[in-house]
């Protein structure tokens, strides 16, 4: 699925990882960990220009649009599935079968009340919510996500972690939360200063394990 061996990962400036060497495979879900500026979103970029057309893609802080409402953010997930005239046509009027489609999204995530409440209004928790809406919505086997509950309770993180997971097989998830990652992925990943100390299953580690990552 993904494979990089002594791959240069960098932005304008110095190398973030100088020489990756990676291989992640279908079907496998896997957690990244690691200190902030570590470069697990750089990684996760990576992963998504080698496989753009498969991955469903959950940005930090959303990338959602302001101004218009969870039902629109949630159905710009299928925009490239649909025609520019289909799209134009559900954003100023949703079909029957789109409010429909986007509708089940939005209740499995608990936004059926905010379905036509712009971003702007809603919580942390819930925009974030929203943006696996989107993420969900298109329907696509491999999710890449930058810290997608950092915003929500540590019940509900639990919860929404395991509901787009089970829609899912193949996922990559950056998350600082040491213990949903045990719970929730096979696989672990630790990041430290652009290089990868540690890549073990799950069921080997515990979370004295990971805090040494931090230290
Ligand atoms: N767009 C960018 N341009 C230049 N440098 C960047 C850019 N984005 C990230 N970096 C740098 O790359 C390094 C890795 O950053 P990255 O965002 O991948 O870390 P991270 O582990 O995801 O951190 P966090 O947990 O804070 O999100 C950092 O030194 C950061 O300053």
């Amino acid at each position: 699925m993904f494979v990089f061996e002594n791959a240069r990962l960098a932005h304008q400036g110095p190398a973030v990882f100088e020489r990756l060497s990676l291989r992640i495979d279908d079907g496998e879900q896997v957690a990244l960990l690691g200190p902030s500026g570590a470069g697990k979103s750089t990684l996760l970029a990576a992963l998504r220009r080698q496989q753009p057309g498969l991955c469903a893609w959950c940005p930090q802080q959303g990338a959602l649009v302001p101004m218009l409402s969870v039902f629109h953010n949630i159905y710009m997930g299928s925009l490239a599935r649909h025609s520019r005239w289909t799209n134009l046509r559900n954003l100023i009027h949703p079909s029957r079968a789109q409010r429909h489609a986007v509708g089940l999204v939005a209740e499995q995530l608990g936004l059926t009340d905010k379905l036509f409440t712009s971003i702007d209004q809603l919580s942390g928790g819930q925009a974030q919510r929203t943006a696996l809406g989107r993420a969900i919505y298109c329907q696509r086997p491999v999710l890449l996500a930058d810290e997608p509950v950092s915003n929500v309770d540590e019940h509900q993180a639990l919860a929404l972690t395991r509901q787009v997971l089970d829609q899912h097989p193949t996922a990559v998830i950056a998350m600082h939360d040491r213990a949903l990652a045990l719970q929730c992925c096979q696989r672990l990943i630790g990041i430290r200063e652009g290089r990868i100390v540690l890549d073990a299953r799950a069921a080997e580690l515990t979370l004295g394990d990971l805090d040494a990552l931090y230290q």
